[in-house]
């Protein structure tokens, strides 16, 4: 059975989903929801199901279970027979090598859909125009995809697909193939557009930065699984899976609160660290978060009225990054540390080196684990 969805260009209305797709041996199981004009950006290591949702989404892939349901318009129902094709969903898809039609015009692109909607070449195309002026590019209107540098062809695969009036945006690494420059210039103007966007967005990306620049909220897939969502600084400063906290450049370290008003806390691997005060019960399972760049190095012992956390460890790589050197230290626990370059040459820091570690307790955020 087929339906049609609402088809007035201005629809706008919240995603409801409940996911549930096979793919050989990998299974996605995500619920969620995006309010009408949210952004929200999916994030996960390789093989963790992003593109599988998207492609659920955009009607690429049937749900096994579940519903998908924009603006109070189902969309997939396998319960109820319902499956509404690709083509009849009202998704503006921006993939991330665009997908332009090579042998149309910049404008006959931007038309496409309306086109294929049945409208009028000369209508189409008028309102195509008006599109590419509001975006800034009607003086690339009569070029070909081909004459195109990497950021106008991400510009009109953006601007064909929201003239295209879809109920929901979906884009998968939409920056991806640009460098680093023009990335940041259509980064900016990409979260400008889809802010302007009435309906839900949803963005894959691999770049954490990406993420935490374009969406209201984050969500984390694992493993075909949801591992978290939040606002961005949510996420960013209390994230509950290594991954996130790798991504997000922070020492994430799992225990048990043994002294909740000294923040004293006895870590899963080995070690105890003191974080500020908390209200939660002794015994509570914490996640404790520590920047590399809140710790410092030392050879031989600190002196007297150093921080509450110290520890020893030996150094196991060193790491030159743009504008400082990460250190990563095996002890009880492992951290991460970043110093600048001096402090490598005077510590005259390489593997096997034995160091002191220190830290500050207020620069310890301790949470409740998930
Ligand atoms: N056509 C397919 N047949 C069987 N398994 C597939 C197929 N496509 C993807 N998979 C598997 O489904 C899982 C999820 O893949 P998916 O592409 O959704 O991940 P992803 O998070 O988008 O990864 P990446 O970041 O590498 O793009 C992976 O384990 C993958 O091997």
């Amino acid at each position: 059975m087929s339906a049609r969805a609402t088809t007035t260009g201005g629809t706008t209305g919240e995603l409801n989903a409940d996911v549930v797709v096979g793919r050989g041996t990998f299974e996605l199981r995500a619920r969620l929801r995006v309010g009408p004009g949210e952004v929200l950006a999916v994030i996960g290591p390789n093989g963790a199901g992003k593109t599988t949702l998207l492609r659920s989404l955009a009607g690429l892939l049937a749900l096994r279970e579940g519903h998908i349901e924009v603006g109070g318009t189902r969309w997939d129902d396998p319960a109820a027979g319902l499956f509404v094709p690709t083509t009849d969903r009202r998704v503006g898809l921006v993939f991330q090598d665009y997908r332009l039609f090579p042998h149309l015009s910049v404008l006959d692109n931007v038309a496409f859909a309306a086109r294929s909607r049945g409208a009028r070449r000369t209508v189409a195309r008028a309102a195509a125009a008006e599109v590419l002026a509001v975006v800034g590019l009607q003086a690339l209107a009569s070029r070909r995809p081909s004459q195109l540098s990497g950021g106008q062809a991400q510009r009109v695969a953006l601007a064909r697909a929201l003239a295209s009036g879809p109920a929901m945006m979906l884009l998968d690494e939409p920056l991806a193939a640009l460098d680093a420059r023009t990335r940041l210039e259509i980064r900016a103007e990409l979260r400008r557009r889809l802010a302007e966007f009435a309906g839900p967005s949803i963005v894959v990306t691999h770049d954490p930065l990406e993420a935490l620049v374009l969406a209201d909220r984050i969500l984390v897939l694992e493993d075909g699984r949801i591992a978290q969502t939040g606002t961005p600084s949510e996420v960013a400063r209390r994230p509950v899976t290594e991954y996130v906290a790798r991504l997000m450049g922070l020492n994430l370290y799992s225990g048990r609160l043994i002294a909740p008003a000294q923040g004293r806390i006895a870590l899963d691997g080995g070690g105890e660290l003191f974080a500020s005060p908390t209200d939660l019960p002794v015994d509570a399972r914490v996640l404790a978060v520590l920047a590399p760049t809140s710790i410092s190095l030392h050879l031989g012992e600190l002196p007297a009225g150093s921080p509450r956390n110290v520890w020893s460890g030996t150094v196991s790589g060193v790491e030159l990054l743009t504008d400082r050197v990460r250190v990563a230290v095996s002890g009880a626990p492992d951290a991460l540390v970043d110093v600048t370059a001096a402090a490598v040459a005077e510590l005259r820091l390489s593997p096997g080196q034995p160091v002191r570690l220190s830290a500050k307790a207020t620069e310890v955020t301790a949470y409740p684990a998930p």
